[in-house]
């Protein structure tokens, strides 16, 4: 192993309390500890040389995938032994392919992670027993390989526009897919471009001349044998984009190809052989798949997030620059206040993030009985908030990954910090499963009808406080406290929401139509539903924390409480107009608040390095110059810059071509 960096080891030595410890609370148990450590071990050990080889930065983008299809085909087959010991369950794909684990090794995505993600799920839980027992058992063991097509090239927040066709023709029992317009094209399908050789695609049903709307279809691609494109589909990659470059994001489009009847997803609704249509009995079950989708959304951005701060705090802790006091040595970054101002919310955020999801989840599951028995009561309360949720946590984890690249100065801008890609990874699930504004107004539509229902309706738990908060007397005077923020952030939200629904109401009774009127007010809407979520968040890490300070030492107790206050009141100081607006805060609150903020980035600084060093993440998962364990920077830094082709020779050929002749005027 090699030596450590002094300043990190110093730091590690005065950290106050006990980083295992905070591991496991992260992990949920000393035995979840062990299975995730197993699990690393397994797909990390280096093994026939499968991870080394030229960094991918300096490959060309088809070889770039064709590397990420070598490296993905040896991890998921490591998968499927794994399945065959009986040791798989969903929590390896999600590790895998979102979570830390395959970020690690497919640094740049994966075009197999859409089988697992949506491919396999769809089957699940659209597909009719018949389906499932044909389609999962090749899935699952990857005799064939598929990816999900909704997005097309016209339309994809708005999916009722889709345009792609599928209408049956009774007499030969098939469907017809057909893709009528160049904005019919699919787009956007994770590993459709030249990986995939099926596919869920959703289209537009017609049978008996009548339109019933988007249904999902199985459609095979491409020929198992050859991988050629089957006849009638044009399919491809759409070309390089921000980040997530192997993910081989495809195009597709139909030239009135057939395909079974037995291929449309019939769990749900159904075209019987002779073209006549069965309604689906209850459209509204299909939103529990959407919850869990959105939150383990919210699960991958705390990784990437805490992968993030990992590599900054550290870097921090290894960088001196300037003098804080004239004649002094050079100091740590990290003792400049506005270095933790910086980071230290990026850790808080991966606790407070986490732990709502974790809520979420649980509720979700201990409510899924009732689901299916037809209780729907709390769905759309739930997913309203699985809404925000996502929106709330994907934006949040973009903004402080791109902070803690910022905070790494110049270095941070090296792929071979891996913070590039990291937020390239981080910002594209701003847009999928769901783009934030859109979702946003989601929430905002329930707040809204929550709020008219308030006085009549009773409320569910995570909507409550618009009744209490609303009470004479509540939050009459400003507390500087957790309690109070808290306090603080229900009276915003449910001002922004009784503000919204004044508005609207005001300019519908002035002639405006009620979408004209929502449309006009959707700035405000989003607004609205933000602070709902921030209340959530808040609320929910406090709540939690406390719960879970009950059986921690004294000493985590004491780290996680600053952890609390620290989110806290970084959010009432971002959102402090909001709070002078709506909430009986002075100017001489504010003073003490920023008070309040910096003595808990002073108590929070002599435990930085212990805090990330309990996320606990391996350098090989890292992958960072700048993050590792040991703080080697400048060595890994050195190192890695020999490894771009340019040094591989002293002279570069365009010196003679071109550079030599420009310099001496011949050129
Ligand atoms: C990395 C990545 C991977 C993806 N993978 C897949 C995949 O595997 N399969 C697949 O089918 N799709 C995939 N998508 C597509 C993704 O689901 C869509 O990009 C997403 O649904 C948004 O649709 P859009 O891009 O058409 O944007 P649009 O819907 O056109 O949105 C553009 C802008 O218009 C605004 N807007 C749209 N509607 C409204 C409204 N009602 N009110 C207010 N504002 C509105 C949005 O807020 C946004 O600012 C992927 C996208 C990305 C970026």
């Amino acid at each position: 192993m090699n030596k450590i960096n002094q300043d990190l080891q110093r730091e590690r030595n005065n950290c106050s309390f006990n980083v295992q410890e905070l591991t496991t609370l992260i992990d949920g148990g000393l035995e979840k500890t062990k299975e995730r450590k197993y699990r690393e071990s397994v797909f990390l050990s280096k093994k026939d040389g499968i991870f080394d080889g030229v960094p991918e930065e300096y490959l060309s983008h088809k070889e770039r995938y064709e590397n990420n299809i070598r490296k993905s085909v040896y991890l998921f087959g490591l998968v499927r032994k794994m399945q065959g010991e009986g040791k798989t369950s969903i929590t390896n794909y999600r590790d895998l392919i979102g979570g830390l684990l395959g970020s690690s090794v497919l640094r740049d995505g994966s075009s197999l992670g859409l089988h697992y993600i949506m491919f396999m799920p769809a089957i699940l839980n659209q597909g009719n027993e018949e389906q499932q027992a044909k389609w999962l058992p090749r899935a699952w063991n990857c005799s064939i390989v598929g990816s999900f097509a909704q997005t097309e090239l016209g339309h994809g927040t708005f999916i009722r526009g889709l345009e792609t066709t599928a209408t049956y023709d009774a007499s030969t029992r098939e469907f017809v897919l057909h893709s009528p317009t160049l904005t019919s094209y699919k787009w956007w399908p994770g590993g459709l471009g030249h990986t995939a050789n099926y596919c869920i695609v959703v289209a537009q049903l017609y049978t008996k001349g009548v339109c019933h709307g988007i249904h999902s279809f199985i459609v095979q691609v491409r020929d198992e044998e050859t991988h050629m494109p089957l006849p009638g589909i044009k399919v491809g990659e759409i070309g390089a984009k921000l980040g997530l470059n192997a993910v081989n994001n495809g195009f597709l489009g139909f030239d009135s190809v057939r395909i079974p009847r037995s291929h449309m997803l019939m769990k749900h609704a159904q075209v019987l052989e002779d073209g006549t249509y069965v309604k689906s009995r209850n459209s509204k079950l299909n939103y529990g798949a959407m919850v869990f989708v959105r939150v383990v959304i919210v699960f991958d951005m705390v990784n990437y997030l805490s992968k993030a701060v990992t590599i900054a705090v550290r870097f921090s802790a290894v960088r001196r620059q300037s003098q804080l006091k004239a004649g002094q040595p050079e100091c740590q970054i990290l003792d400049y206040v506005t270095q933790q101002h910086k980071l230290f919310i990026g850790i808080a955020a991966c606790h407070a993030l986490r732990i709502t999801a974790d809520k979420l989840w649980n509720t979700f599951n201990d409510i899924n009985d009732e689901l299916v028995g037809g209780n729907l009561e709390r769905l759309p309360e739930l997913h309203a908030l699985a809404c925000c949720l996502k929106a709330v946590t994907t934006a949040d984890a973009a903004a402080y990954v791109e902070r803690c690249r910022l905070a790494c100065g110049g270095h941070g801008y090296m792929m071979s910090s891996n913070l590039p890609l990291t937020y390239g990874q981080v910002t594209a699930a701003c847009t999928y499963e769901g783009e934030n504004t859109v979702l946003l107004l989601q929430t905002a539509r329930f707040l809204v009808k929550t709020y008219q229902q308030k006085d009549t309706k009773k409320l569910t738990p995570t909507v409550a406080y618009l009744k209490t908060a609303a009470a004479n007397g509540f939050c009459d005077t400003w507390s500087n406290t957790v309690e109070g923020v808290i306090n603080g952030f229900q009276l915003v939200a449910l001002r922004k929401i009784s503000h919204c629904v004044e508005c609207m109401t005001k300019r519908v009774n002035s002639g405006m139509s009620f979408e004209d009127a929502w449309n006009m007010t959707s700035v405000q809407l989003v607004a609205a539903a933000e602070a709902h979520c921030r209340v959530i968040v808040i609320s929910t890490f406090f709540e939690e924390i406390r719960e879970l300070a009950k059986t921690a030492s004294a000493e985590l107790k004491e780290i996680l409480y600053q952890l609390v206050d620290l989110y806290s009141v970084y959010w009432a100081l971002e959102k402090l107009s909001d709070l002078l607006l709506y909430t009986p805060i002075t100017h001489k609150d504010v003073e003490q608040m920023r008070l309040w903020y910096e003595e808990t980035l002073t108590k929070i600084r002599p435990n930085a390095v212990g805090l990330v060093d309990a996320f606990d993440i391996r350098d090989d998962i890292l992958q960072s110059t700048l993050g590792s364990y040991d703080g080697r920077v400048y060595e890994r830094l050195m190192e890695e810059a020999m490894k771009s082709p340019l040094n591989a020779e002293p002279v570069n050929e365009t010196f003679h071509k071109y550079l030599k002749p420009f310099m001496q005027g011949k050129l």
